[in-house]
């Protein structure tokens, strides 16, 4: 049986279409849906294994990516919306009804990756946004239940379907963060 990673993924990447001008993520709640804009595409998105980035139900991995913070706005039903950890580095905001999480921000301003918003653009309404390019925190699903004899499985259907598994960030974005740091460090 083929490993279930997550819906948007399971059949193989979609590729985005390279001009995806932005659109509206909907919640999952059947009426007063919270909705959020968000303006122009993602960037980085990936599948994420951590165990606080949100999944549909059933999946394993999550499937998230980053916009500029100032290209997100609440339109409807923000009053649902609630933070699930005010402690954590991302601030993930969810519809309290149904749980999804519309957006994640970062309210540190010394950290890395502020300026970005994190979101799952499985739930644009529109088609066309940057397709997955990796897998991040791929060993934390075992955090969540994952066995570690399925971790090969795993780590094999994810490269198949052109996502390189890492157990952090990728390169590139290990290597950002990392000159970050030195810079501040250096200040
Ligand atoms: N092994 C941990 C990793 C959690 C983690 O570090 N997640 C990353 C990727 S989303 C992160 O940046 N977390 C910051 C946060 O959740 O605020 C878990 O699965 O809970
Ligand atoms: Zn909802
Ligand atoms: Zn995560």
């Amino acid at each position: 049986m083929t490993v279930a990673l997550h819906p948007s993924i399971d059949n193989g990447l979609k590729q985005g279409s390279g001009s995806f001008a932005g659109g509206t993520l909907v919640c999952k709640c059947k009426d007063h849906q919270v909705k959020v804009a968000v303006k122009g595409d993602v960037a980085h998105n990936h599948a994420c294994g951590c165990t606080k980035c949100w999944k549909p139900q059933g999946a394993t991995f999550s499937v998230v990516a980053v916009v500029p913070r100032q290209n997100v706005t609440v339109l409807e039903n923000g009053d649902k919306l609630q933070i699930v950890d005010p402690s954590a580095v991302i601030q993930r905001h969810a519809c309290k009804a149904c749980g999804t999480h519309m957006y994640g921000r970062i309210e540190n301003k010394n950290h890395p990756f502020y300026g970005l918003d994190f979101i799952h653009p499985e739930l644009f309404q529109e088609q066309g946004s940057q397709a997955p390019q990796f897998a991040a925190f791929v060993s934390s699903v075992i955090e969540a239940g994952v066995k570690p004899e399925q971790m090969a499985g795993i780590r094999s259907r994810l490269k198949e379907i052109g996502l390189e598994p890492y157990d952090c960030l990728s390169p590139a974005l290990m290597d950002a963060i990392a000159t970050h740091v030195a810079k501040a460090k250096a200040a």
